[in-house]
């Protein structure tokens, strides 16, 4: 009987405990053992998940292991060819392999659709149609194994180059499962429907190799837009053929040559339907009325299409060609607008010749006309390499910098700023305030004298330094004033320095400075 109290009592406090939760109960020996029992069968079921979880990985990577076990044979025989890995911004033997990827591409796209509508899988034609099939999923095969997986990619600013690593990048990406999946072949179900082009409907999902070729291309090419043109072409050219296609299809649901509107079924049938879809795409007109109700929203739906898709693609052409001259515009608008502006300001037609010939020779010279604006996008770096790259063979050449410091001569590199004169302007007058110094990049300038300018005491050509007398020259007792007349013969492209930079530059080189002060001197 105690014990049955005792019992009572025990449940008694546990229901106390449990209306007010914020006093935790005393736990008792079978609690006890009951939350034990749990949490050991929560264990094992935690454990039953990570073993299976482990199954999983570890087939998985096993699975992997042999796969990469048959591949490595053929992976290493073309080492020696492609290298461990491939650097996809600048390997031209990448760009060239994306090129026949994209062949192949472009083979699927235009075929599978042809031959989905039109009836081309004849029994002559079949084996031609499969071997050809086999080529493009060849050439699919060889991209993923041996192309995709060595391709360099950079992580947090890494280049990653270890190829158990590019293989790893590769098969995580969603690229990989794309292209996995449209080297599925679903073309054995052939032997169980037939010859039928749909089943390669997923060789289109390599569309991103197109697109990787034509960005890679664009990075390459010295005119991009050359390739641009063609490419919207290209699209163009298919919204046509997927036009003429479903015309084909619409013509066979109505029978073919039943109405007037519907392809007669005379001819090639591809080119009567593809001369259908231009005509209707490009709102043409000329075409035989439809009459059913099928027929005409088809022909509306044609017209639509053409009108606003159509005519956007025509739209993206002409930005791209525009783009491609907009140098030329900016150059024609600017020489436009000096020309009007001179013409209200009743210049002398000498001087607006002058300027038109000034304008022109620039163009021609240098294709713009201000080269200084293009490199100020670029960091500090670029700058320096293509300014290196352009002038410093000319500079370390130049006698005034001989026994110069070199840092000093890339800083004066970039600070230079191209100038065109005209034959017989002069480019520096006897007694002016020299502010700057020239170095002649190409043509020939005169030093003249005399009453009337017409004796030459030298004439300086391309990689010759002028104006760093006065440049040189304290200003004390007018030292720095021009000690001659110099005068463009021919059409002269220099360099200009000025004052100002040249000594913002030397105050970090005081030995080059003295070494120039000296030769001034
Ligand atoms: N005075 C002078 N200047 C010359 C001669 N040959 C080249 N020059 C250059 O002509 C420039 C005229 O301007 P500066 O005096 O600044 O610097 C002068 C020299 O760089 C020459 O024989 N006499």
């Amino acid at each position: 009987r105690m014990r049955e109290r005792l019992e009572l009592y025990k449940e008694k406090v546990a229901d106390q405990y449990a209306s007010s939760p914020e006093i935790t109960p005393p736990v008792t020996e079978q609690k006890k053992k009951e939350e034990e029992e749990k949490k050991k069968a929560e264990g094992k079921e935690e454990k039953k998940e990570e073993e299976k979880k482990d199954m999983k990985t570890q087939m998985v990577e096993k699975f992997w292991s042999t796969v990469d076990m048959v591949l490595k044979p053929v992976e290493d025989s073309m080492d020696s060819v492609l290298g461990a890995t491939i650097d996809p911004f600048t390997d031209r033997r990448y760009i060239g392999w994306l090129s026949l990827v994209t062949l192949a591409f472009n083979y699927n796209t235009w075929f599978i659709t042809a031959r989905l509508c039109f009836p081309y899988h004849t029994e002559d034609a079949i084996p031609y149609w499969f071997a050809l099939d086999l080529l493009a999923d060849l050439i699919y095969l060889i991209d993923s194994v041996l192309f995709q997986s060595r391709k360099q990619f950079v992580k947090g600013g890494d280049i990653i180059k270890d190829r158990a690593m590019t293989k790893k990048n590769y098969r995580d990406s969603e690229r990989f499962k794309l292209d996995m999946i449209s080297l599925i072949p679903f073309d054995l179900l052939y032997f169980q429907f037939g010859f039928k082009s749909i089943f390669r409907a997923n060789r289109l999902l390599k569309a991103d190799t197109f697109f990787e070729f034509s960005d890679r291309l664009e990075s390459i090419m010295a005119k991009a837009y050359i390739w641009r043109v063609i490419r919207t072409i290209g699209y163009l050219l298919f919204m046509l053929h997927i036009n003429a296609c479903i015309y084909y299809v619409a013509s066979d649901f109505q029978g073919i040559g039943k109405t007037k509107w519907v392809y007669s079924g005379l001819g090639s049938a591809y080119l009567r339907c593809y001369y259908f879809a231009v005509r209707s795409l490009i709102n043409i007109g000329g075409l035989n009325e439809p009459h059913t109700v099928f027929e005409i929203s088809f022909q509306m739906t044609n017209f639509f299409t053409g009108v606003f898709v159509f005519s956007s693609l025509i739209g993206q052409m002409r930005d791209v060609i525009g783009a491609a001259t907009a140098g030329q515009t900016y150059f024609r608008a600017s020489m436009d607008n000096t020309v009007a502006y001179m013409v209200t300001n009743r210049i002398p037609s000498l001087v607006q010749n002058r300027v038109r010939t000034w304008y022109t020779y620039t163009w021609d010279a240098q294709g713009m006309l201000d080269e200084s604006e293009l490199l100020d996008k670029m960091p500090l770096v670029m700058k320096t390499a293509i300014a290196v790259d352009i002038n410093l063979a000319t500079f370390q050449k130049i006698d005034l910098f001989k026994g110069c410091d070199q840092q000093m001569l890339v800083d004066m590199l970039l600070r230079l700023k191209s100038i065109i004169y005209l034959p017989g302007d002069f480019v520096v007058k006897k007694g002016d305030i020299g502010k700057e110094m020239y170095i002649i990049k190409s043509g020939a300038v005169q030093v003249v004298g005399g009453p009337d300018n017409s004796i030459v005491f030298v004439t300086l050509k391309a990689g010759c330094v002028f104006g760093e007398i006065s440049l040189l020259q304290s200003s004390k007792d007018g030292g720095n004033r021009r000690t001659a007349n110099v005068k463009a013969y021919g059409f002269a492209n220099l360099f200009v320095l000025e004052k100002k930079d040249l000594f913002d530059i030397l105050v970090h080189y005081p030995e080059s400075q003295k070494v120039l002060a000296r030769k001034g001197r």
